[in-house]
């Protein structure tokens, strides 16, 4: 949050920066520095800044339960079956092939039965692995300092690669997808929605939104959490980005869309030609799912086209820039990116974030009296309570290091260059996978164990020259998250007011896993919801 950035907190340390880009370590087992000296604490959205916050109750997540709490409730799995801890693995240096390749998939079967795990052993075989992933040869970048020098230099390193090669068709052209030679134009169109001066409109949209779906819930009654929580982040989008031009009724068959649409594009990914095109029932669904979303929106352009008006929105602002020359095509693939962007990643970031409080009580207890604090007898949160929620950031922080909504992205090589000493022409694709850094037992003791006590005195921070955060669901650079400030926000009113009134009981912890789709979602989640006093179930 840019907001909390700016604000330091009394212990905060002073950002460490990286010289002209050096070899931060040579490489070799056991030659890494301490995480801390390579990501030193900084200062952050995490970071507390009343005192009267840094005082019980708010403390007592600290010590006790960062010595020993904050572990996975009874049976709970972070990995699929077979999915590789990371702790334990050395690292090798250079760069070498990921073993195991078959013969036309390459590592496509890997990929495709445990993706979590083939990734968190990567580091195991190099700087940089060459993998083969269905029909396209890539090469993934495994250490932090070479991560940082593809995410600075967005010229040499475009996007592309399978990830976006696939993502293109759904989200065409937009600022997510679009090459360097459109992206500054396409992102200073888009700016202005994000000015700090609109966020506190779109937080009463979001909680607006979220007591519209949770005042459907009633005490005992089984919630299916990962759909409801997509209505909300859907329905917030379109208020915020669409003045609500919308109706229900199109938005009904949106969760399942977007689901099919994330698992698709990943699936598709692993096909050798010609199987990604044989009209499986798999593929049809995703072509059916695809073009839904796509004719959603375009019923809203069409809609704000006919009228004309002006609703002081992203699209409005969008649609008035035509004359400058975004065609129609590119508007469309524009209000689909920020659809997109605002729906899923959001929704399965509060879904995964319920689940962990779910299955620890000293969580879910420190958090309660947090949010009661905060509310003071209110029965909802708004955008003036967001510095004081300082526990619920650190949940939100410690989720998105364990569950990076988007774990895998792609670039692709534009003119020959050199990666950590290895000549890298251009033409070659690219692989960052967030997960695997946020993974790394040599940046996060126990990695596995979920804590948000790690983030008491430092937080999200932006990937930018010089500096190597520790984690970075957001990407980075100049093609880092626009909607970041958007998205912690809405996490956090909606975890606050899902809280206010309700505990969320884990019905089946151990069945919950990872999705293996290009955004990582929780499947099996089930959830109860159980009112925390008779009053608070009605508002
Ligand atoms: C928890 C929520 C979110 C996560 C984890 C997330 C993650 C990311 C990541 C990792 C990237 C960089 C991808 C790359 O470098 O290839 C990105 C880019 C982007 N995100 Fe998000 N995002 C989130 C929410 C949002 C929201 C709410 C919006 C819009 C309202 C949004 C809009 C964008 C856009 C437009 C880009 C492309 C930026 C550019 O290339 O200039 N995201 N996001």
């Amino acid at each position: 949050m840019a907001a909390a950035r700016s604000a330091p907190g009394p212990t905060a340390a002073a950002p460490r920066r990286l010289r002209a880009r050096p070899r931060l370590f040579p490489a070799g087992p056991g030659s890494l520095p301490p995480a801390h000296r390579l990501f030193p604490a900084r200062t952050g959205s995490s970071q507390p800044t009343p005192a009267a916050l840094s005082r019980p109750p708010y403390s007592g997540i600290s010590g006790p339960l960062g010595a020993s709490g904050c572990v996975p409730g009874p049976g709970v799995a972070d990995h699929p079956p077979g999915g590789t801890m990371s702790t334990a693995i050395p690292r090798t240096p250079g760069r070498n092939p990921a073993p195991g390749a078959l013969p036309l998939l390459g590592h496509t079967a890997s990929m495709l039965k445990d993706p979590l795990g083939f990734f968190a052993a990567l580091p195991a075989h190099g700087d940089l692995v060459d993998i083969r992933m269905g029909p396209f040869k890539a090469v993934v970048v495994t250490t932090p300092e070479l991560i940082h020098q593809v995410l600075m230099d967005d010229r040499t390193f475009d996007k592309g690669g399978p990830v976006y090669e696939r993502t293109r068709e759904v989200l065409g052209d937009g600022v997510v997808t679009c090459p360097y030679s459109e992206h500054r134009r396409l992102r200073r169109v888009a700016q202005p929605a994000f000015s700090p001066a609109r966020h506190a409109a779109y937080a009463r949209i979001m909680c607006e939104q979220t007591a519209r779906v949770t005042d459907t819930w009633s005490d005992g009654r089984e919630i299916d959490i990962l759909a409801d929580m997509t209505t909300v982040a859907a329905r917030t989008g379109v208020a915020a980005f669409f003045a609500g031009h919308l109706s229900s009724p199109s938005l009904a068959k949106t969760p399942k869309d977007l689901a099919t649409v994330s698992r698709g594009v990943y699936r598709r990914m692993l096909l050798p030609a010609p199987l990604d095109r044989i009209p499986t029932p798999g593929k049809r669904r995703y072509d059916r799912s695809r073009a839904r979303l796509r004719s959603t929106i375009g019923g809203v352009i069409a809609e704000y086209r006919r009228t004309g008006e002006d609703h002081g929105d992203l699209l409005s602002m969008l649609l008035a820039t035509t004359g400058e020359g975004l065609t129609d095509t590119e508007l469309n693939d524009a209000a689909i990116t920020f659809f997109f962007g605002a729906t899923d990643t959001i929704a399965i970031t509060i879904s995964w974030a319920l689940h962990r409080i779910s299955t620890d009580r000293r969580i879910e207890e420190a958090f309660h009296t947090e949010v009661d604090t905060v509310l003071d007898g209110r029965t909802a949160a708004g955008y003036d309570d967001l510095e004081r929620l300082v526990l619920t950031r650190r949940i939100i922080t410690e989720t998105l290091r364990l569950y990076p909504p988007i774990w895998l992205f792609t670039r692709k090589v534009s003119t020959d260059t050199e990666l950590g000493g290895h000549r890298v022409p251009a033409g070659t694709n690219v692989v960052i996978s967030p997960y695997l850094v946020h993974r790394s037992g040599e940046l996060h003791p126990d990695p596995e164990r979920f804590d948000p006590s790690r983030w008491e005195t430092k937080g999200l921070e932006p990937v930018r020259r010089g500096v190597l955060p520790e984690i970075l669901p957001f990407g980075g650079g100049a093609r880092g998250c626009m909607g970041e400030t958007f998205a912690i926000n809405e996490i956090t009113l909606a975890l606050t007011n899902i809280a206010a009134r309700w505990r969320l009981l884990a019905v089946d912890p151990a069945a919950v896993r990872p999705t293996s789709g290009a955004i990582l979602g929780p499947s099996g989640l089930r959830l109860r919801a159980a009112a925390r006093t008779p009053e608070r179930a009605g508002r």
